[in-house]
């Protein structure tokens, strides 16, 4: 479930005569997604989405978010384009929350992404990295790392059992790792959170990419060490070397890495595999039970750190 904020259509239809998006017919929870609130929306006009923006998502940071999806859209990359209201804006507000109204993209993500499918999403998150290429909005990364000492200084407080071991193994990477930002990388533009449950695909070919909402300015080479991470181990954390390998291939088929990115990868996926751990960590220890969303496990994210360690050794 992820419905923080429940939305009723006659809310939802007062809401939308700000925009020229007709009659809302239907609005149906979209099950998915664990940060906001997202219906889809039928109207008289076609499909869309509606997102009311949960606490993460700092609202300060939402015209950097849709501004990026716009500027992809625009240069004919697969993002969402956000729908302007009559004013021109692109955000409202919809039961005390801030909230858009977002393209409907067709696809649906792949569970088992075969070696195509991972270079076909690594050429994409390339293809990504240019089309943003002159994009003038900045965000600094909302999970950096500034925000990792934050989180874990707060699981420290609630932490017990397995979730104190796996703090205590964060606490001796985080002191070991130092600033992984610390060299002079290409940066731009990144998405930061490219999953592959935010990569639709529709006839064999990506036909979406969404949730920008962790999209910031940053080193492109650790949005790719994030995507690899995600898409490159198995359920229980272990490396498939083949799928590393495919959606590597596919990225550099379109944005070669530099030496110097090659290089900083292993620490850089370190980094990514400190920031979903510590993530998850935190939102399985206040996980509040009346939320229906299931916490996702920090323990296989974790095990990742060793694959880029001994990377990062060879
Ligand atoms: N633009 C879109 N087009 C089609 N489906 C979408 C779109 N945006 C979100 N969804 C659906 O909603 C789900 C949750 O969206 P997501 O942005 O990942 O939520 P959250 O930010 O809460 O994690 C997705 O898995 C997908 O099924
Ligand atoms: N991708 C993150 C969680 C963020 O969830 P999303 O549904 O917004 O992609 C993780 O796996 O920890």
């Amino acid at each position: 479930m992820a419905v923080f904020t429940p939305v009723t259509l006659d809310q939802a239809q007062t809401w939308l005569a700000g925009y020229e998006l007709g009659r809302a017919v239907e609005l149906a929870p979209i099950a998915e997604g664990v940060e906001n609130t997202n219906y889809r929306l039928e109207t008289d006009r076609g499909r869309f989405v509606l997102t009311l923006f949960e606490g993460r998502t700092d609202e300060a940071s939402l015209p950097f978010c849709l501004g990026l999806t716009a500027h992809l859209a625009d240069r004919g990359f697969p993002a969402p384009r956000p729908v302007a209201d009559r004013s021109g804006g692109w955000l409202g507000r919809l039961n005390g929350r801030a909230a858009a109204v977002i393209e409907w993209k067709t696809g649906a993500w792949l569970r088992q992404p075969s070696p195509a499918d991972q270079a076909a999403a690594g050429a994409v998150l390339a293809r990504l990295h240019q089309a943003a290429e002159g994009y003038a909005g900045r965000r600094s990364n909302p999970v950096g790392p500034p925000a990792w000492r934050r989180l874990a200084d707060r699981c420290a407080v609630g932490a017990s059992g397995e979730d104190r071991l796996l703090l205590d193994r964060v606490e001796g990477a985080l002191a070991r790792l130092g600033d992984p930002f610390a060299d002079d990388l290409p940066t731009g533009a990144i998405h930061a959170d490219y999953f592959p449950d935010n990569v639709l695909f529709e006839d064999g070919a990506v036909s979406g990419v969404i949730d920008f909402y962790f999209g910031c300015t940053g080193a492109l080479a650790y949005d790719l060490a994030i995507a690899l991470s995600a898409w490159g181990f198995d359920a229980d954390g272990r490396a498939t070397p083949d799928a590393l390998a495919a959606f590597q291939r596919g990225y550099e088929a379109v944005r070669p890495l530099s030496e110097a990115e090659r290089q900083a990868l292993p620490r850089l996926g370190e980094a990514a595999a400190l920031r979903f751990t510590l993530t998850r960590l935190h939102d399985r220890i206040f996980h509040d039970p009346s939320n229906l969303v299931t916490p996702k496990d920090p323990a296989v994210f974790l095990n990742r750190l060793d694959h880029w360690r001994a990377r990062e050794a060879a």
